[in-house]
């Protein structure tokens, strides 16, 4: 149907889930989904389609980068006509409040990025969460005592940056940023171009500052945590 999407119209379901990690899409599709078919493998962006509590949810990995998202999730909107996209993603933790394995739900996400900096020229947009979706994942988190932060997420084009380790984000830490990924900026922007509901929601998982990290069996319990909530979130459960 697209050059990056073999789905056929009504393969998606109006809500999906947008892990960066192609087997991330694979593992949610095996491990929480009920009935769950593959929908899409062009470039092996697995993309699934199946139920969560009796109803319908969607997956689709975006890849890494703002590049790669803005493409998958322009599709689903335009082509495929998705009304809520929750990103579910890793970051590097920026601020000593956020330990390894805690959410941060990103409230709003700056950015460095072209892709967004440059449709706005000469004013700074700030791309924002949906806010519905915004406090019916925080008041999940809450209720199921979760460790969990709301705030400003850095949407970053660049993963190893010329300076190394916290000096490569200049300011942006003591102006409350608390983590650092690559995509909930352009995720944001694309739903408010289009008038659809988006929200990151991404689990910490090396820290900037302490040099902690997940080992990779921690890493799947705390993402369990962060999927059963944003499929919640998703559905409405
Ligand atoms: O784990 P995912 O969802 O891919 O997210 C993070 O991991 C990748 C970098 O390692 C980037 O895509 C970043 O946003
Ligand atoms: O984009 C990312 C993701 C995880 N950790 C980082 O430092 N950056």
């Amino acid at each position: 149907m697209t050059p990056h999407n073999h789905a056929k119209p009504g393969d998606y379901a109006e809500a999906v889930l947008l892990p960066g990690d192609p087997l991330r899409a694979k593992w949610i599709a095996e491990n929480f989904f009920e009935d769950a078919r593959l929908v899409n493998s062009v470039r092996n962006c697995l993309g699934y389609t199946g139920s969560w509590k009796g109803k319908p949810v969607s997956v689709q990995a975006t890849g890494m980068g703002q590049a790669s998202l803005s493409i998958y999730v322009h599709e689903l909107i335009n082509v495929y006509g998705l009304q809520k996209l929750i990103r579910v993603g890793t970051c590097g933790g920026l601020n000593a409040k956020v330990k390894v394995r805690d959410l941060i739900i990103a409230q709003g996400a700056t950015t460095d990025s072209a892709i967004v900096r440059d449709a706005f020229t000469p004013f700074n947009f700030a791309p924002i969460a949906d806010f519905g979706l915004l406090r019916d994942s925080v008041e999940r988190a809450e209720k199921a005592g979760m460790r969990y932060h709301v705030g400003n997420m850095l949407s970053s084009d660049i993963f190893y940056h010329i300076e190394p380790g916290l000096t490569g984000y200049g300011r942006l830490p003591a102006h409350g940023i608390l983590g650092v990924e690559m995509e909930a900026a352009a995720l944001y922007t694309l739903a408010a171009r289009f008038d659809r509901k988006a929200l990151a929601i991404c689990t910490m998982t090396d820290c900037l500052i302490t040099h902690a990290e997940l080992s990779a069996e921690d890493r799947q319990s705390s993402l369990r945590e962060m999927i059963t909530l944003a499929l919640d979130t998703a559905i409405g459960a």
